[in-house]
């Protein structure tokens, strides 16, 4: 299943240096390790906004579910999720 995700980030200000910075880099490796697996097909900053747009392919809810509760940075987003289908009048529905 394909899931549209928006994430909006807010590490508080006052968080501690090192530990901020040891949060973003766990996220980006655990970013990058779903990149390179298929898992998260798509992320895009939002112009203007410490937020992402992005596109995860995985089995179910369920399983979105717990790998968002997973990223490093999930206590410090808040995030929506739009499920996604087919469109019919999509290329891909149009061979
Ligand atoms: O920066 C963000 O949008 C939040 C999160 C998503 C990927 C990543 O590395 O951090």
């Amino acid at each position: 299943m394909l899931f549209h995700v928006r994430m909006d980030v807010a590490v508080p200000p006052d968080l501690d240096p090192e530990v901020r910075a040891d949060l973003l880099a766990r996220e980006k490796a655990r970013a990058l390790e779903l990149q390179r697996a298929g898992t998260w097909v798509h992320l895009w900053r939002v112009v203007g906004h410490y937020s992402n747009v992005s596109v995860f392919e995985v089995p179910d809810g369920t399983a979105l579910h717990d790998l968002l509760w997973s990223l490093p940075l999930f206590p410090y987003m808040t995030i929506e999720v739009t499920a996604l289908t087919a469109h019919p009048s999509a290329l891909s529905e149009n061979p």
